[in-house]
């Protein structure tokens, strides 16, 4: 898609403010039933542009902070403003991966990193007139994340490290201001995990969307985001809002270095608290 097409179909929208965080949470709580709140008093502001991370012990209520995010739930109490607008329902600006790629298994590479585009507006009405620039974006997309030569296979002939990078380009490919990532590397091997840990790193700077991680790799946390928030047990409240101070462009390397692991040390030893 031309550079000025995709310029206006974002700028287009006034709530767009780059001043204005993009997503505000004030004193949000979630109770799905009777047992109490998931989630309690949660305020915070994301930025545009930023990175964050969500980690805690097991059922504090990482991904519900992400329905709730993407208009999926909505609070028992309090607000959440994203993009300027109250949150009343599902919002079109989010890309979401999960820690399965759920591509589906009759569609090519190709076709299932096109899917969002004949789903989402404006993108869907566009499509049938501008398929050549939409496929050509997908195609670029697939090569940024090393799948090139692989746009016609179908989702069972790639591992499962390249079939987690077709799922993030599917997420990406409508251009969400906002991406969602819930556990999306969980259930790769060390190396294929830090591979694509590289490749979220490049994409974010290359385009500069937000992206909330969801995560209980703490290396993974402290090597990609800007701000990590550390959630108590069940119900679920923001203990810790601890920035990773360590310059960018980040090294893989750095993972090993003095300042990235005691900050991961810190974090595990807060968790293992709370745990407790
Ligand atoms: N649809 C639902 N109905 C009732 N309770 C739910 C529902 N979804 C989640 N919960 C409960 O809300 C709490 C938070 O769940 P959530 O899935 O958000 O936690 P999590 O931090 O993502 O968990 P994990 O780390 O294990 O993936 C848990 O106690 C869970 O049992």
């Amino acid at each position: 898609m031309p550079a000025l097409a995709v310029e206006q179909m974002t700028t287009s929208n006034p709530q767009k403010r780059p001043d204005k965080p993009l997503v505000e949470f004030r004193n949000v709580s979630l109770a799905y039933d009777e047992t109490g709140n998931a989630i309690e008093d949660i305020t915070l502001n994301i930025r545009r542009g930023e990175f964050i991370a969500f980690v805690g012990p097991s059922g504090c209520g990482k991904s519900t902070f992400m329905k709730l995010c993407t208009g999926l739930r909505q609070p028992t109490s309090g607000g959440i403003v994203v993009n300027g607008k109250e949150v009343t329902g599902p919002l079109s600006i989010t890309g979401m991966a999960f820690q399965n790629s759920n591509l589906l298994p009759w569609r090519s590479v190709l076709k299932n990193v096109m899917l969002p585009l004949e789903i989402v507006e404006p993108h869907r009405s566009r499509l049938r007139k501008h398929y050549q620039e939409y496929e050509d974006k997908a195609r670029r997309l697939l090569a940024i994340v090393g799948l090139e030569g692989y746009e016609h296979s179908a989702p069972y002939e790639l591992s499962g490290g390249m079939q987690q990078r077709a799922s993030i380009c599917r997420a990406l490919i409508h251009e969400p201001e906002l991406l969602m990532l819930d556990e999306p590397f969980a259930a790769l091997d060390a190396f294929t995990r830090e591979e694509l840990w590289c490749m979220l790193r490049d994409l974010w700077q290359e385009q500069q969307f937000t992206v909330v991680l969801v995560t209980h790799d703490l290396r993974e946390a402290a090597f990609l985001a800007d701000t990590i928030y550390v959630m108590s047990k069940r119900p679920g409240r923001v203990l810790e809002a601890r920035s990773v101070d360590i310059p960018r462009p980040r090294a893989l390397e750095s993972t090993y270095e003095k300042p990235l692991a005691d900050l991961v040390l810190s974090l595990r030893t807060k968790i293992g608290a709370i745990r407790e």
